[in-house]
């Protein structure tokens, strides 16, 4: 039978099969991945294949192969250094909820996700929260947001979860998919899963506390079936998107904007920081390419971390 990874315990899979029904599943043999070694061989969101074993006088459902996934994402082993531990696979696309402020989300910080995600070749929304609370001048901030990641390429929705403002319009995306919600504590994941679904509970909220995030919880990600046929990845406890190794080289073409350009470049390893004749910098110059964009890509390629926190809001 086939059927797709609803949950995983470590040593029980709870899997949904083409038809409709449940099964808790056991693994069979060695199910190595090309290229990472990773803790679990199986994760939510897998397609697998299964067969009902008579073992005594009891029936098991055992995994014994798994479907080449579209996409994955991972996060270093805790214990396990060289390790990578899946946390999810096979996902349709990712909705980033970013608010200007309560939380603010910082420019650098969307970029490092869309990169990311780039590498993981998943697609990102952008949802633009709290649209209920922003002033005229942070209305001016939001749109120019908006503008920005539109023109690069990514869909942008300006919602607010609490009145369930345009929260049809990320429903009508949702529609025969996997998705994923992430974003900084405190931009209305909850709210918004919650106006999509009212009386699903994601476990999301248990695990808020930035403290709790660096302990030993094991924490398990889980996939849950909505109304509208649609489907959500909740992944309690991790934050944001794992850590893609990246070399310097090919961090440029996870900017979009920069990958189109890059052919008229000088040099085609031109890394667009001092090289001459570089398209990049160009399109910098004539305001063709954004300031904080390119910011960004500074920091990823010169390894500064997110404590580099200047904003556009505070410079422009
Ligand atoms: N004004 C306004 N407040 C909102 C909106 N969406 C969420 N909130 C509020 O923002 C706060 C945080 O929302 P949550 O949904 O708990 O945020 P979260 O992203 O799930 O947070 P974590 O569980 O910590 O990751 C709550 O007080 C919500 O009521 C919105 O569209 N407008
Ligand atoms: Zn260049």
């Amino acid at each position: 039978m086939k059927g797709t990874v609803y949950k995983s315990t470590g040593s029980w899979y709870t899997v949904k099969s083409e038809e409709g029904s449940f099964y808790e599943c056991r693994i069979k043999g060695k199910f190595r991945i090309k290229g990472i070694k990773s803790t679990n061989p199986v994760s939510v969101g897998d397609k697998v294949i299964f067969e009902l074993e008579e073992i005594g006088d009891e029936t098991v459902a055992v995994i014994s192969g798994i479907v080449e996934r579209k996409n994955y994402i991972i996060r270093k082993s805790v214990n396990l250094s060289k390790q990578t531990h899946i946390i999810a696979a096979n996902l349709d696309q990712v909705f980033l909820l970013v608010t200007l402020n309560n939380p603010p989300t910082f420019t650098s910080f969307i970029d490092r996700f869309l990169v990311t995600a780039e590498a993981y070749e998943i697609p990102v929304v952008l949802l633009f929260n709290k649209m209920d609370v922003y002033d005229p001048e942070e209305m001016v901030e939001v749109n120019y947001l908006v503008q920005l990641y539109q023109e690069i390429g990514y869909t942008c929705i300006e919602i607010a979860a609490k009145e369930g403002d345009n929260v049809h319009l990320v429903k009508e995306m949702m529609i025969d998919k996997t998705s994923m919600f992430a974003g900084h504590s405190g931009v209305g994941k909850s709210t918004l899963v919650n106006a999509l679904e009212p009386g699903l509970k994601l476990k999301t909220a248990q695990i808020s506390d930035q403290h709790l995030q660096g302990q030993h919880t094991t924490t398990f990600a889980e996939m849950y079936d909505l109304s509208f046929d649609a489907r959500i990845i909740d992944t309690p406890g991790i934050k944001g998107f794992g850590i893609v190794d990246m070399e310097k080289e090919e961090i440029g073409d996870y900017f979009p904007e920069f990958f189109r350009l890059k052919p008229n470049c000088k040099f085609n390893n031109c890394l667009h920081l001092d090289e001459p004749k570089c398209a990049i910098k160009d399109a910098l110059e004539n305001n063709e390419i954004s300031w904080s964009r390119y910011r960004s890509y500074v920091q990823m390629i010169t390894g500064e971390e997110e404590n580099y926190r200047i904003d556009i809001y505070k410079e422009r």
